[in-house]
């Protein structure tokens, strides 16, 4: 009868009652050989993880100390400033790289997430834009393919265009202009979904899209021109806050850190997707406007001012898939997520408190 299995040995019970130890397994290999290929250390790549999002996503994975973590980035957007905790950690290595250029790293999951995300940044150079989209998308697929990676796409909101359905199921189609000034990059993504599903069907990488509803928090460039960091930032300099037309317009805004937690749920998951990630709390850019002016400013005024094309004139995930896959709500309400960017911002432009 075997009793037991011990480092290499194994110990057997003769009929006499004694026990016998013989040496039928293989020796116990070099620690150096244990720690590079049986322990469960997972290698991940996030492309773009200078970034808003990137930066508080490698955050969360560096905290598990079973994960190496390796950012890609051109730093478009993005900045070393956001991975400054992290620079010289043994786990951690930063690589400037454009995913427009192919790259090999032997990794087990990726996070790609390269792309510029303001509309003044992705209109800026829309050719580049797209090529971001697609040869960067095309790039990290062969990746994935090359190595065994599992990969996760973060798509957007925008690839439902100007809604006419709400709120936005993922079974939703939607309305995207395909030659407007937006179109780089709603049109960019809805071509970096269709990669990730036909690299699926094709070649049977394992693929995760996310599709992310407006995103705010700490680290967000303080002239990024999305409407949270401008109207922040509007209200700390006592400048009027720039209400877009007609103003009616609505956004739903999710706190980073939930949506962080719902793209490693995602990953971690069985689903591939796609799935809305976003707090469903909808408000007009009015309102959010007045509630900035409310808890950061009350001495700044509001003003209206012009829109630029196609923006969308409704936005709400409908987060019913995430709740049933992923067991991932939001749970950071604006009025309580808007005052932990404040201080961020505070503390980046040099504005205290008034007592
Ligand atoms: N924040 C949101 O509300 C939101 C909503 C929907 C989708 N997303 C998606 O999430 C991702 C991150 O968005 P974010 O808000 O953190 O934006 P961000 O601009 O802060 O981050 C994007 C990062 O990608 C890098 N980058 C851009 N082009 C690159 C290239 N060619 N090669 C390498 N790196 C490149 C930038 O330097 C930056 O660090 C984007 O893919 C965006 O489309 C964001
Ligand atoms: O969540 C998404 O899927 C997408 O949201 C954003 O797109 P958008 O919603 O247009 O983001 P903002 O530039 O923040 O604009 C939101 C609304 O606020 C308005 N706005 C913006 C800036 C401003 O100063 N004032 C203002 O009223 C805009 O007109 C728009 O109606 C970005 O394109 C991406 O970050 C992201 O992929």
């Amino acid at each position: 009868m075997r009793l037991k299995i011990s480092r290499g040995t194994m110990t057997e019970k003769l009929s006499n009652g004694d026990h016998q130890t013989t040496s039928k397994l293989p020796p116990t290999p070099s620690p150096l050989r244990n720690s590079k290929f049986l322990q469960s250390n997972m290698r991940i790549l996030v492309t773009g993880g200078a970034g808003f999002i990137g930066s508080h996503l490698v955050d969360r994975l560096m905290e598990n100390e079973k994960n190496e973590v390796i950012v890609v980035d051109n730093y478009f957007t993005g900045s070393k400033d956001n991975l400054r905790r992290w620079i010289g950690h043994p786990r951690f290595e930063l690589i400037r790289h454009d995913v427009t250029e192919p790259i090999l790293v032997e990794v087990d999951q990726i996070y790609h997430l390269a792309c510029p995300a303001s509309p003044i940044f992705y209109k800026h150079n829309p050719v580049k834009t797209i090529k971001t989209n697609v040869i960067g998308t095309l790039n990290m697929l062969g990746l994935a393919k090359r190595v065994g990676a599992r990969i996760l796409l973060t798509s957007t909101s925008e690839v439902y265009g100007d809604p006419l359905v709400h709120p936005q199921p993922e079974s939703y189609w939607g309305n995207v202009n395909p030659i407007g000034v937006r179109s780089c990059y709603d049109e960019g993504k809805r071509v970096a979904e269709t990669l990730m599903f036909d690299y699926h069907r094709q070649h049977g990488i394992e693929i995760r899209v996310a599709r992310i509803f407006n995103t705010y928090g700490p680290r967000m460039n303080i002239d990024d021109g999305r409407v949270v960091s401008n109207f922040i930032a509007q209200a700390l300099r006592g400048e009027p806050l720039t209400v877009q037309l007609p103003g009616t317009q609505t956004r739903s805004f999710c706190y980073v850190s939930d949506l962080v937690d719902g793209l490693i749920r995602l990953m971690e998951g069985e689903n591939t997707g796609p799935i809305n990630l976003g707090n469903p709390g909808e408000f007009t850019v009015l309102e959010l406007a007045k509630t900035v002016k409310e808890l950061i400013n009350t001495e700044v005024e509001i003003k209206m001012v012009e829109n630029t094309p196609d923006d969308p004139r409704q936005r709400k995930p409908d987060i019913t898939k995430a709740k049933e896959v992923l067991g991932w709500e939001p749970k950071v309400k604006l009025r309580d997520g808007l005052p932990l960017m404040e201080d961020d911002f505070r503390s980046r432009l040099g504005v205290g408190k008034q007592k």
